[in-house]
């Protein structure tokens, strides 16, 4: 079997003994370890000066981690800049907060070509090389452009926008140019697949090739050919299941149980970003307690919500006004034996959460874009099938393509979510459980392990030329 290259922004800690948190690290780190092979990508390290080292290398066992710091300038312009305030509100359905900059294109467009640049002593012929998400689409190209005929296969982890959309950013062809020049290009779901597919018939007049619903589109344009794919991403469902047996007995999750004196519970857990529809969900919530007051001291909304990005100016704004939502929701409703919603600016481990899933009546997962939304699969997993909580969800999460016994919602309609929340607080324990049965189904059939293997198999048959 040919060598795995992975190439992603974050790479997962190195410390073995670690934990990795989000199920893109599980994913690669299984992946990786079957075929052995090279995690290349950025230390999470900023230095001052220009910074042009070579990359540190780890082995652990067939694994090689292979890192590189970023100067501040190339963290401002790449990172902060052209990932975060240009493609990442772009690829969210988000217009009004796009920042348009020449600068900041050619930081994201310098920092590809240095991170190609570093990457290619360290590849061998017969390499399959894997590249994730919005931070490195040129990479591929920049690999091609240095003689690299490898097979080479993107994911992306964000929504795809519909060419209306994406036509907003000024190089939009050739960011698409740069999409082509992989051999395999993975979406979460059919309709970002749709959108893509799209583009390439209006924007280019390219040739699109239906393959039926597993198989996948060949695309014809920019005179390559390449295989263009559906690929849910997912948990370690068996291990999550397990997990939460054990967490939710553990010291936090009883004192969670404890704290609430016999309350019922919301739990919402997302990164502080716009995307996520934290404000609509926070006043959601407060219409609940305004068309149901019954639930008045007898249900609390746990948020956790971890800052993110945070040298960007639009996740210091949704901070600062989460901030003053829930402290006006809470001086309206409060008690002096009950807060509505407890608003944790922190992060915590996976079994923590495992344990804080299980232990709610509720999981409400909201984002006005998510590419998938693991927190969803993560909920549904860690519930107890005898008496399981009932998720609520955004129709504009991946995951509600999959995930569609959840209660689905449209987030921007904010008494339809208070009446989801109505409803999901007042279900039946038969349909609660006949709803949490049919997505359990999905998550054992798609579990991370076939996300990782689907894809690798569709790369080591690549070209597809
Ligand atoms: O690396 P950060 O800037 O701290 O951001 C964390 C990650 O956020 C995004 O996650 C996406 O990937 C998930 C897994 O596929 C998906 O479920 C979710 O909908 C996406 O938002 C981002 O795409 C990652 O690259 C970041 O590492
Ligand atoms: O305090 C936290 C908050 C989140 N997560 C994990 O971070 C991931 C978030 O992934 P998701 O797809 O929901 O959203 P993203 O942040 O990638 O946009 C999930 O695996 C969460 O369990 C975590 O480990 N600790």
């Amino acid at each position: 079997m040919s060598r795995l290259v992975v190439v992603s922004n974050r790479v997962a800690p190195i410390d073995e003994g670690k934990q990795a948190a989000g199920g893109l690290a599980v994913a690669v780190l299984a992946a990786l370890k079957k075929t052995g092979g090279i995690w290349f990508g950025w230390s999470g390290t900023v230095v001052e000066e220009e910074s042009q080292s070579e990359p540190r290398r780890t082995d652990v066992g067939r694994l090689t981690y292979a890192t590189l710091d970023l100067s501040r300038r190339d963290f401002e312009e790449y990172y902060n800049g052209f990932a975060n305030q240009t493609l990442w509100p772009l690829f969210h359905y988000r217009l009004g907060l796009i920042e348009v900059s020449r600068r900041t294109r050619e930081g994201y467009k310098r920092v590809n070509g240095y991170f190609a640049e570093k990457l290619v002593p360290l590849l061998r012929p017969d390499d399959m090389v894997w590249v994730h998400d919005y931070h490195l689409i040129p990479f591929g190209e920049e690999l091609r452009q240095r003689g690299c005929n490898q097979r080479m296969g993107f994911f992306l982890h964000t929504p795809f926008p519909a060419p209306e959309v994406l036509v907003a950013l000024p190089n939009h062809r050739e960011v698409i140019r740069e999409l082509c020049a992989y051999d395999l290009v993975g979406f979460h779901t059919q309709v970002d697949l749709r959108c893509f597919a799209d583009y390439i018939r209006q924007e280019l007049n390219g040739e699109v090739e239906d393959r039926g619903p597993e198989g996948g589109l060949l695309i014809h344009a920019f005179g390559r050919t390449l295989l263009a794919r559906a690929f849910p991403i997912s948990i370690d469902t068996d291990t999550l299941v397990s997990l939460a047996e054990t967490a939710v007995r553990s010291r936090h999750s009883e004192r969670l149980k404890e704290s609430l004196v016999g309350r019922r519970l919301i739990i919402g857990v997302d990164r502080l970003d716009y995307s996520k529809g934290l404000p609509q969900r926070f006043q959601a919530f407060e219409q609940l307690l305004v068309a149901y007051p019954e639930h008045c001291n007898r249900v609390s909304f746990l948020q956790v919500a971890p800052p993110s990005r945070e040298d960007v100016p639009e996740y210091i704004a949704i901070k600062r006004e989460l901030s003053e939502l829930s402290g006006r929701i809470n001086g309206r409703f409060a008690e002096f034996d009950w807060v509505p919603i407890r608003y944790l600016n922190k992060s915590f481990g996976r079994r923590v959460l495992a344990g804080f899933y299980r232990t709610a009546h509720v999981g409400l997962v909201t984002p006005l874009r998510d590419g998938m939304n693991l927190v969803a699969k993560e909920y549904v997993a860690c519930q107890d099938p005898d008496d399981p909580g009932v998720l609520v969800l955004s129709t504009f999460a991946g995951a509600a393509r999959e995930l569609d016994s959840a209660l689905i919602v449209n987030p921007f309609d904010i008494e339809a979510v208070a009446d989801a929340l109505q409803r999901a607080l007042t279900m039946a324990l038969p349909e609660r459980k006949e709803r949490h049965a049919a997505m359990m189904r999905t998550l054992r059939s798609h579990d991370i392990g076939w996300w990782r293997e689907s894809y690798v198999d569709a790369l080591t048959r690549a070209p597809y030329g």
